[in-house]
């Protein structure tokens, strides 16, 4: 026997076509049998009001718990405003763009720094949006640690949610609406059971994002970390690319890029001829080299062999497929000749790859996605960064991973490449963000960290090397553990 209330509350959902069977594509690609919406609630005031009551008390609230309630954009929003209005609390909105103009406000509402906020949510599947609204409250002060939602997806939300210290109440959960409504005779058993198998078979414990770092992660957990050895990496992945550069990673014990940021050849050379043995990458920007010329590739090259590490032209494509593709071959810089990888911005489309790819492909390049940045308020985030996923997966032949600042996704064939890394974090005075290596392997999940100016600009660059080889490569044994 259920639950009058809960059967009573699913029952209704199912007859305003807020929870539907059928054969329905995610917002992940996946494809689900069950797909619930409810954003029709709106259209049912009085069942909308009964929704917020007993999401209420799920959560056991009691006004002293929490200064304010939060909504999720936005369908969780007028659910949390009823919320609000009944319990007397006031409410926090959050913004998902900031405004251009006026306040410039993430958080509308009267707040201060320590107040406690709890957050509502519709659906709850891998916990990345309820994460996306807690950590803009925590950038402004505010603290979350538990969070309600009407539904349930089962698929990680919620131990990814506890994985940053956040409590996940629960009204339903999807298994218990398709076995109520199994039971009252609305729906077969084999749905019920395709259901089941569909939440085995699609957790995204491991898979939540990102950039989000909340004020209650505890930096030393493994929250984003790929635990698995470069060898078992490079079995797993499909282009040859990837597998060469797992293989020196794991041969020369290194996971650290140089960024040679240099401007004259010949520093360029010298530097990474003598902190080559140490790095698995060696990353470019040749348009700053005032005396650039085809035999300093050459020699860089030659370099390449000597040392056994990969070219990355840090070219950040950024046009249409046409231009780019001229700017990869042609120029004085005739890219395509030499550089085993380069990476392109997503903000052109797809044609930015397919630009790259008519040429690189049949040479056996790479490309990378510059799906994040470290820079202070860049644009690369949330929707725009689940696209350059997309876009990835779509041309798995030719993009071999990402620029990123966190674990994207857990597709073996996608590795991640992460700059602005410091021995100690801070920031540069043009907006430059440094993580240190250990937090960038273990917390954000890199499984290449790019060192720039923390190597070329320090007096002992060699030793400096060392220094940040062990570093990463320890934090990547320590992801083994
Ligand atoms: O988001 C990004 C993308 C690229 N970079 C590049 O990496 C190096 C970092 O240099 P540091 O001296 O270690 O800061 C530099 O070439 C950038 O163009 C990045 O920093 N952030």
């Amino acid at each position: 026997m259920g639950d009058t209330n809960l059967d009573g509350l699913i029952e209704t959902l199912h007859a305003i076509a807020a929870v539907k069977f059928g054969s329905f594509k995610l917002k992940s690609g996946q494809m689900s049998p069950i797909y619930i919406d409810l954003r029709v609630i709106v259209s049912y005031p009085k069942k909308m009001t009964e929704v917020a009551d007993l999401m209420w008390q799920t959560v056991h609230g009691g006004e002293s718990k929490f200064q304010h309630v939060c909504g999720v954009p936005y369908t969780a929003l007028p659910i949390a405003t009823c919320i609000s209005v009944k319990q007397n609390i006031p409410m926090l909105i959050r913004r998902k763009e900031g405004k251009d103009y006026g306040t410039k406000k993430m958080v509308e509402g009267h707040f201060k720094v320590g107040d406690k906020c709890l957050i509502v949510e519709d659906i709850v599947t891998s916990g990345s949006s309820v994460l996306e609204t807690v950590q803009t409250l925590n950038n402004e002060g505010i603290k979350v640690d538990q969070a309600i939602v009407l539904l349930d997806r089962e698929q990680g939300g919620k131990s990814s949610l506890a994985n940053h210290g956040i409590t996940l109440h629960s009204v339903l959960t999807l298994t218990q609406v398709v076995k109520t409504l199994h039971r009252m005779g609305k729906i077969e058993s084999s749905l019920v059971e395709q259901t089941e198998h569909f939440i085995k078979s699609n957790r995204h414990d491991i898979t939540v994002p990102s950039s989000i770092k909340t004020s209650n992660t505890d930096n030393k957990k493994k929250v984003f970390a790929v635990c698995k050895s470069y060898r078992e990496r490079s079995e797993s992945c499909q282009h040859s690319l990837s597998k060469k550069l797992y293989s020196i990673m794991e041969t020369k014990s290194t996971n650290l890029a140089l960024s040679v940021d240099l401007t004259k050849s010949n520093d360029i050379l010298q530097i990474v001829d003598t902190v080559g043995p140490f790095v698995c990458i060696v990353k470019t920007h040749v348009d700053i080299v005032e005396d650039f010329s085809q035999s300093f590739v050459n020699h860089l090259s030659d370099l390449a062999k000597k040392h056994n590490f990969i070219l990355f032209e840090d070219r950040k494509f950024a046009d249409i497929g046409n231009t780019v593709n001229c700017q990869y071959n042609n120029g004085i810089f005739k890219i395509s000749s030499w550089a085993d990888i380069v990476n392109v911005h997503p903000v052109p489309g797809e044609g930015v790859i397919a630009g790259i790819k008519q040429t690189g492909l049949s040479l056996g390049r790479g490309c990378l996605l510059v799906a994040e940045m470290s820079s202070k308020g860049n644009l690369a985030t949330g929707d725009y960064t689940k696209a350059a996923v997309k876009m990835a997966e779509n041309h798995k032949d030719f993009v071999i991973g990402f620029i990123c600042q966190s674990r994207l996704t857990d597709d073996p064939n996608f590795i991640h490449m992460t700059p602005g890394v410091k021995l100690s974090s801070g920031d540069d005075a043009l907006g430059q963000q440094y993580s240190t290596p250990e937090d960038a392997v273990i917390n954000k999940g890199a499984d290449v960290i790019i060192v720039g100016r923390g190597i070329i600009q320090a007096t002992d660059p060699v030793s400096t090397a060392k220094q940040y080889q062990q570093a990463g490569y320890n934090a990547y044994l320590q992801t083994l553990k």
